[in-house]
């Protein structure tokens, strides 16, 4: 499967803004109860301002005109009482909302922080850190913003909007109907340029991601950076992403400012229309001055919020050009699903077996060709070949970290795919070529994914340790289990953060440990100390020993050669070697 999110979804997969919406709404569906509130304080609200106008008329009318001054009182007091109402209903759902906005947000960024963490290593193989943390943190944020600030102002808009062009016409067609006029044109406008100013919006967001992504890189591989002196490469590669972000910025922004002035326009036109109209049928008698005043504030009653849609229109392609790109991710699965166990044969009775295998990378050639191969129960097994031969890629194969893209993995004579996680894991220890570690203490690390002895108490875990024959390693920190280590691990060297991984993957026990060049910077007497321990494991575990130092396998059951993507036996020790060199010089 793809999981690339920068190609897998061009423009016309994207769903559309109602869709989109819909499906936005659908994830915040417990807020439904703020959501009708709010609504209703924006259409209270909305209702009061537009009894305004219709109230002004009257007192032009019947009260100014006839100088009925108890009246024009009685008229101004209501008009007070009414404006503080609009200000209570404003405040209470510019407060609601406010509310609403954080909890999407952290409802959001749980839903695809979670998402990801259920993601395959395929996922984090075809997509750049920094964006996906842009995408958690800046789109998320985008969507915030919509609910907290606009969303209600969006509905308040149009309520607005509906109820004068409704007062407007029913008032008198012909004048609502010439006021009305130019809002066709803004409708027209609209709708022409909003696909434009989403797609502006969304390759703005998409420059942020790479502007993140092109930190989170140069700071990842600083010490490169310095030590090869290359930072105007990586200089020149920010300053280009930076350009891009900016030129998609001022691009978005035109894009987002361009209906303002429009709407701007036409506002004007139609009050200048009113006026015109209206002094005319006035002077034939058919208008009142209060009328006049009646429609020249609907009109505005109108077109100010048209206006302020623009604005508002602008950000919510800028929250819709967002949740797309969150959408992206909230709609990926994983492709590696449990599936039910079904009969095999021939049964088999090895720990691991393959059956014609064959794997290839997203978007990449086949790497491995029909590989068929069996580890027993108990035995050490090696695997030996040149650089790029395929070795890291079978054994993530066992691991399951990806699945074959043809063939069966067995895992103890049953399809791999049909175990849940937890239950392959605990068979499974896997000591990565780039051993990782996160912020904590060494007793936190050696624990990680260890359920059974999380809550061991230090003495405990002392006592398991020495069982496992681990003490000595344990020594090697001054601190022993309290030392603390970061995620990038700087504090201590690279062998250090390996004994770290075999300590981990050996308090497991698992069935099986799979070690990938576990002890190529370990110094030769502790790698021997490895090996005694690899020795007294019980003696049920299987050992697959991925190596370039051909010392570390001498002792293997047996060893299989990796070279060009096949898997074969290599027979003795000695004949590994001479397969290897001459392996070496062909590749
Ligand atoms: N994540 C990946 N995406 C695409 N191709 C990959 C990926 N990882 C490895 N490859 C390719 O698969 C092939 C086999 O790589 P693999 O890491 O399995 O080799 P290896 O024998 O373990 O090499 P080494 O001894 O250097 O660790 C290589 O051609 C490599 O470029």
């Amino acid at each position: 499967m793809n999981y690339n999110l920068n190609k897998t979804f061009t423009q016309g997969q994207r769903a559309s803004n109602y869709t989109a919406f819909k499906n936005l709404l659908q994830l915040i569906t417990s807020e439904r109860k703020n959501l009708w509130l709010a609504l209703g304080a924006i259409l209270l609200n909305s209702a009061i301002n537009l009894l305004g106008p219709l109230l002004i008329s009257y007192a032009v009318d019947h009260f100014i005109v006839h100088k009925e001054y108890r009246g024009l009182l009685i008229s101004g007091a209501i008009l007070i009482c009414m404006y503080l109402i609009s200000l209570f209903t404003s405040y209470f759902q510019t407060k609601l909302m406010g509310r609403v906005g954080q909890r999407t947000l952290f409802t959001l960024r749980n839903a695809i922080f979670n998402k990801i963490q259920q993601l395959p290593v395929a996922f984090f193989n075809q997509n750049k850190a920094g964006d996906l943390i842009s995408r958690v943190n800046n789109d998320t944020d985008k969507l915030n913003q919509f609910f907290s600030q606009a969303l209600m102002q969006f509905l308040g808009s149009i309520a607005n909007m509906v109820g004068a062009g409704i007062f407007l016409l029913a008032l008198n067609v012909k004048m609502g109907a010439i006021s009305l006029l130019p809002a066709l044109l803004i409708l027209l406008f609209t709708r022409v340029l909003s696909p434009w100013v989403k797609r502006r919006n969304a390759a703005n967001l998409k420059t942020v991601g790479a502007l993140s992504a092109e930190i989170q890189e140069s700071l990842g591989n600083f010490k490169a950076i310095v030590a090869f002196n290359r930072r105007d490469y990586f200089r020149k590669r920010f300053s280009e992403a930076n350009t891009n972000n900016y030129n998609t910025a001022v691009s978005a922004g035109i894009a987002n400012n361009i209906f303002l002035p429009f709407y701007a326009l036409c506002s004007s036109i139609a009050q200048l229309l009113v006026l015109v109209a209206g002094i005319y049928l006035i002077s034939q008698g058919e208008f009142t001055i209060g009328l006049v005043l009646a429609y020249l504030g609907y009109t505005n009653y109108f077109y100010t919020p048209l206006r302020q849609l623009a604005t508002l229109w602008a950000n919510f392609q800028v929250a819709m050009a967002g949740w797309d790109r969150i959408s992206e991710i909230l709609n990926l699965e994983s492709d590696l699903v449990t599936v039910p166990a079904g009969p095999v044969t021939p049964p088999s009775s090895s720990l691991v077996e393959f059956r014609n295998v064959h794997f290839g990378y997203p978007e990449g050639k086949e790497i491995l060709h029909n590989i068929n191969l069996s580890f027993e129960q108990g035995k050490t097994y090696a695997l030996v070949g040149p650089t790029g031969g395929g070795k890291t890629t079978t054994a993530s194969l066992i691991a399951r970290l990806y699945d074959p893209t043809k063939g069966t993995v067995l895992l103890s004579g049953k399809d791999i795919r049909s175990y849940s996680d937890s239950e392959r894991t605990k068979k499974i220890g896997f000591i990565l070529q780039e051993p990782f570690l996160f912020s904590g203490t060494i007793r936190e690390n050696i624990l990680y994914g260890n359920s059974e002895y999380l809550h061991a108490s230090n003495e405990e875990l002392v006592t398991l340790i020495r069982e496992a024959n681990l003490e000595k390693l344990l020594a090697i920190f001054e601190e022993g289990l309290d030392t603390r280590v970061t995620s990038g691990a700087e504090g201590i060297s690279l062998g250090q953060k390996q004994i770290i991984a075999f300590m981990r993957a050996v308090l497991r026990k698992p069935d099986l440990l799979i070690l990938d060049e576990a002890t190529a910077n370990i110094d030769t007497v502790t790698e021997q100390l490895l090996e005694e321990i690899l020795q007294k494991l019980p003696a049920t575990t299987t050992r697959v020993i991925i190596a370039h130092r051909l010392n570390t396998i001498e002792n293997a059951d047996e060893i299989y050669f990796v070279n060009s993507g096949e898997v074969t036996k290599a027979g003795s020790f000695q004949n590994a070697m001479e397969k290897l060199m001459q392996g070496t010089r062909e590749s």
